[in-house]
């Protein structure tokens, strides 16, 4: 197989190689199941919201200043000259020393300008007993004081939340313009992997890799087949990979990615595509290749299970974000943490760490526990929640120092 062939720091792997690729595809559903999705429109707000100042509470509805000094010994009163009802206007106007009966959500009478809450009032026949002084629109949700016309409610390239579904809905639109999530084919290869459930010798080892990538994959709503498993033989592996590239936008392999004299990954690679870089200034994940054939992307990840998820991690998962539209592909820094052990840097390489986070509410500092062992352990990642980032400058992090932390 030889040697490593163009190693590249992440950055430019990212500038250079994934920024080649670009979503093509997008389509109409429905609001309510573009959960996820990144969104093909700009899509402005349509009407301002809520229309009318609405109440916050059950109680009633007066003038804020008419309770001035109210209290349980010196209570105010009201006389009670109405009821609004939900979903309806109210005709009357509110004068001083009047109530009028309003429900949560329900509108504010006009001349009115506070609620009183339904507990601190009692009733007697047709008079109001207020407790409480009020200050102006209290209890008050004031008209238009949620959404504006005009305001931007989603922005293209921007994924699909369930708060932006909730604004879009309050706004009557029900469906909406969104880009085609990639399709992702995974195979994995080496002579030594056999099926999960597979009776296995001694020297032998259950495919991990990918079933758990695709089980990830399918979590974070991407279409995703495992799609065979070939042995360290050469033409099978052109063949099945030719065959997958017809079928997937991305495809994926596992293992052999490595400068081994049966490591096929790049020259396969090479032979139907452009292979851009082959190696990652990064620890773990350091022998992944990069190859482009037409407008499909062809990543091959290393075997070691812990550098094939941090490697699918950093690079995987922004390509699959970059084809959905995403205009936020790159990792993203989740929290500061403490790092609960020093660790050591793999020299000239940006180093990541699986850890697990702690909550210290007394100090409200979140801490680290980091599993630095070997990657080719399945191990490091059995608690993990994410990865911790040592940059490439730096040799060590020293307990108790802040670290970036990544979030799987
Ligand atoms: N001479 C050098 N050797 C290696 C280098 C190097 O720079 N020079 N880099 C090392 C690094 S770093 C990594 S990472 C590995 C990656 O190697 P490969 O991608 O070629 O991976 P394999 O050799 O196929 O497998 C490595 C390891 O992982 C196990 N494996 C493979 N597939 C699976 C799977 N689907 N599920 C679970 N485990 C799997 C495999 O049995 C091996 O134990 O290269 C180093 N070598
Ligand atoms: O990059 Mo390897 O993935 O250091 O273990």
């Amino acid at each position: 197989m030889g040697k490593f062939m163009n190693f590249a720091r992440r950055e430019e792997i990212y500038e250079k190689y994934i920024n080649l690729f670009k979503p093509e595809k997008n389509f109409e559903i429905p609001v309510d199941s573009a959960m996820g999705y990144v969104s093909f429109e700009k899509i402005f707000v349509r009407e301002n919201l809520p229309g009318f100042d609405k109440s916050t509470v059950d109680g009633y509805a007066l003038i804020a200043e008419d309770t001035s000094g109210a209290s349980r010994e010196f209570p105010k009163t009201f006389k009670i000259t109405g009821k609004v009802e939900m979903g309806k206007g109210y005709e009357n106007v509110v004068r001083s020393k009047e109530a009028v009966w309003v429900p949560t959500g329900g509108v504010i009478p006009s001349g009115a300008n506070a609620v009183v809450m339904v507990e601190d009032t009692m009733v007697e026949g047709e008079f109001l007993k207020v407790f409480k002084q009020l200050h102006p629109w209290e209890n008050v949700i004031k008209k238009d004081s949620g959404m504006r016309k005009g305001e931007v409610l989603v922005n293209r390239g921007e994924r699909i939340t369930f708060g932006k579904i909730d604004a879009l809905l309050a706004n009557g639109i029900t469906k909406i313009m969104v880009y085609k999530k990639p399709s992702v084919g995974i195979i994995s290869t080496g002579s030594e992997v056999v099926e999960p459930d597979a009776q296995k010798s001694f020297f032998e080892v259950r495919d991990g890799n990918t079933y758990t990538l695709k089980a990830y994959l399918k979590h974070l709503g991407y279409e995703v087949e495992r799609v065979a498993h070939v042995k360290d033989e050469y033409e099978k592996f052109l063949r099945i990979v030719k065959e997958a590239l017809e079928k997937y936008d991305v495809v994926v392999t596992s293992g052999g990615s490595s400068v081994g004299k049966k490591d096929f990954t790049r020259e396969v690679f090479s032979e139907v595509g452009e292979v851009y870089f082959h190696g990652a200034w990064i620890k773990p994940g350091k022998p992944t290749v990069f190859a482009k054939v037409g407008e499909k992307a062809l990543i091959g990840l290393p075997g070691k299970p812990v550098s094939f998820m941090v490697s699918a991690y950093l690079f995987l998962l922004p390509l699959l974000k970059r084809l959905e539209g995403d205009t936020m592909w790159k990792p993203k820094v989740c929290a500061y943490v403490v790092s609960e052990d020093s660790l050591k840097a793999a020299h000239g390489r940006e180093t990541f760490i699986p850890v697990k986070i702690f909550d210290n509410f007394e100090n409200k500092i979140l801490y680290a526990k980091p599993f630095p062992d070997e990657s080719g352990l399945v191990k490091p990642l059995l608690n993990a929640d994410g990865i911790i980032r040592i940059p490439l400058e730096k040799e060590k992090v020293e307990k108790g120092e802040v670290c970036e932390f990544y979030m799987f």
